[in-house]
């Protein structure tokens, strides 16, 4: 329980709400608990009258007197309606509290959580699968809220109410108190067993809601494939085994749910048997009025609601318990990346790997060993090497997704770490392997890191990467919507997206990590004359499997097995005859007109 006090500082923020709430409830419950007071005077006074009525019956007076007792009866009945319209405001504006309070909670909390997400290193997001990530973002909130909300306002009515009802009741009769009093703990015990029952029926419906949907998604992705091998009528099988334990589930679910009510309904009614029968004695004996047996049994009907909730409310705390510790134990992790660096000046591009070792934290593999390379501003350096063998990892290391394990990094002569996080990352035009688009129109893909670039910056830097023509081919060139919500980009048109994406920032130092593996010769030659026209003054690293003749590399180095095993010019690599060479010879066997 103690994982839920880390929400009392939502409940300090909007403590006028909620204490605004407490009282809206305890006035709502007043005005409720003065209705079966009324009605129990409306009907002691008939009960009175109806010995002087009989004794009128038959003489001229018994219209008056009919008329007489009509109108105080027609006064109770108006007075009970008052109260109820009072009750009635007073249990809008507690909503108006408390569940907005609850509201406003839920969204500085899903604010708050990923807003801490975002702090994160990649390697959090490694160990932790994107699913896990939505789940307590999502559900575990939505739980939470339950508490913040429902269990609060129903917790809070609880309170009020007994107190009230209590009292009331007290003051006509302990005994009889005692009675109806009895079979509520049953009641309450028992919906909490109920509850939690059909809590943990729930959660697993979910869960195989949660498979069913992966399961679908997973075909419809899958389509192509599922169809070329044929594969329907396997998938169908599959879908529908699933589906029909989703039904087992819900139809057991439906069992315990029929339960709920019905177990209400009888231990309240057990309490109601109880009052009409010892309030039925007290009233012979003249301590009670039978108007009192009428206000004992509203009473009585009053409580279900309220002990029926401490079940409920039990319940509902102990699962926002639980999503509580999950939400936690993301919101104690701490990055381990952090901005340590306040040197905010734009960078020159000397970049220089000394000795660098890297060991992955999650899997413990090490994928740099001992690697050094030194570029002046604006030189050209190409990473060539077997794939895993440590390309991709010395941009993640320059861009400080994680921090190197031995040796050192200088940018500008300076440690990595002493650049201000944020600036570093600005400043580097990074290109990654596995090009992401967000489902978003062209335009703010492209602008994703210099959001206010104006629209004329948009095409040139499109135009500089080859994809403008693509991009004016779409039915609304730049407007057109891109991922999920919006058309499929071929594997190169989204690599050329990246790259424009990329340079529009106006980098000091530019990263393409494989960039250009899906483009056709022709465009690989544009993009890379772009580069070596406009990028002349960059520092560059380009990460390939192919050889580029075009650009002219100050440097080469060739990675196996995270180590630099060759390093130098074309000419040099190709005198050496190592596996640069190898793979030039291999290449302009298999492309002789490409881009080499
Ligand atoms: N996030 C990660 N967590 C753990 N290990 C990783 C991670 N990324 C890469 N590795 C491992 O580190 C090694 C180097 O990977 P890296 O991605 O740097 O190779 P690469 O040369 O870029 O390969 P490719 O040409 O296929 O992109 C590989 O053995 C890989 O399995």
């Amino acid at each position: 329980m103690k994982q839920l006090a880390y929400l009392n500082k939502y409940f300090w923020r909007y403590r006028r709400h909620f204490l605004l709430g407490f009282l809206f409830v305890s006035l709502s419950n007043y005005f409720r608990v003065l209705q079966p007071q009324t009605i129990r005077e409306a009907l002691d006074l008939v009960v009175e009258n109806l010995y002087l009525y009989r004794m009128y019956q038959g003489t001229e007076l018994e219209g008056d007197f009919f008329g007489m007792l009509s109108l105080q009866l027609f006064y109770f009945g108006f007075l009970v309606l008052v109260l109820a319209v009072f009750m009635g405001l007073f249990m809008y504006w507690m909503r108006q509290t408390i569940i907005v309070m609850s509201r406003l909670m839920e969204y500085d909390m899903r604010k708050e959580v990923f807003a801490h997400y975002e702090k994160l290193d990649l390697a959090f997001y490694k160990r932790n699968n994107t699913g896990d990530l939505m789940s307590r973002i999502t559900e575990d909130i939505n739980k939470v809220r339950m508490y913040l909300g429902p269990a609060v306002l129903y917790g809070v009515n609880l309170i009020s109410l007994f107190i009230l009802v209590i009292y009331s009741m007290l003051m006509v009769s302990a005994e009889l108190t005692m009675y109806c009093l009895i079979p509520l703990p049953f009641l309450s015990i028992s919906i909490y067993y109920v509850s939690t029952l059909i809590n943990t029926q729930s959660e697993k419906i979910q869960q195989q809601l949660a498979t069913l949907n992966s399961t679908a998604q997973e075909v419809y992705s899958g389509i192509r494939v599922v169809k070329s091998y044929v594969q329907e009528a396997a998938t169908v099988k599959h879908f529908a085994a699933q589906s029909d334990r989703f039904k087992q589930q819900s139809l057991r679910l439906a069992v315990t749910n029929s339960l709920f009510f019905p177990l209400m309904v009888l231990l309240t009614g057990m309490s109601t048997l109880l009052v009409i029968y010892f309030g039925g004695l007290q009233v012979v004996k003249g301590t009670i009025t039978p108007g009192n047996i009428a206000e004992f049994v509203i009473y009585v009907n009053m409580l279900t609601w309220p002990v029926t909730a401490i079940g409920w409310i039990a319940s509902i705390v102990q699962q926002a318990a639980a999503s509580q510790k999950r939400i936690n134990e993301f919101l104690k992790t701490q990055p381990t990346i952090v901005n340590l660096g306040s040197n905010t000046q734009d960078l020159s591009g000397e970049i220089e790997f000394k000795n660098v070792t890297f060991t992955y934290p999650d899997t413990g593999i090490t994928a740099l060993k001992e690697v050094s390379f030194k570029l002046e501003p604006g030189q050209k350096m190409a990473i060539i090497g077997r794939t895993g063998s440590g390309k991709t990892t010395i941009a993640d290391l320059l861009l400080r997704m994680y921090d190197v394990t031995e040796g050192q990094i200088l940018l500008d002569n300076q440690a990595l770490s002493t650049h201000d996080l944020a600036k570093l990352r600005k400043r580097i035009g990074y290109v990654p392997q596995d090009v992401f688009l967000f489902s978003d129109t062209i335009s703010a893909n492209i602008v994703f890191g210099r959001r206010e670039a104006p629209q004329a910056e948009i095409e040139d830097f499109a135009r500089y990467a080859s994809v403008y023509n693509d991009i004016m081919d779409l039915p609304k060139g730049f407007d057109t919507l891109v991922g999920e919500r919006g058309v499929t980009l071929s594997g190169g048109q989204k690599q050329r997206v990246s790259i424009a994406r990329a340079l529009i920032k106006k980098p000091d130092i530019v990263i393409l990590d494989d960039c250009l593996s899906a483009v056709d010769t022709n465009t690989e030659k544009q993009v890379l004359e772009y580069f070596s026209g406009a990028l002349a003054q960059k520092t560059a690293i380009i990460i390939t499997h192919r050889i580029y003749s075009l650009l002219q590399f100050d440097k080469i180095i060739v990675m196996d097995g995270g180590r630099v095993v060759e390093a130098g010019t074309h000419e040099e690599l190709l005198a050496n005859k190592g596996y640069y060479a190898d793979l030039f010879e291999k290449q302009t066997e298999e492309v002789p007109t490409a881009s080499l």
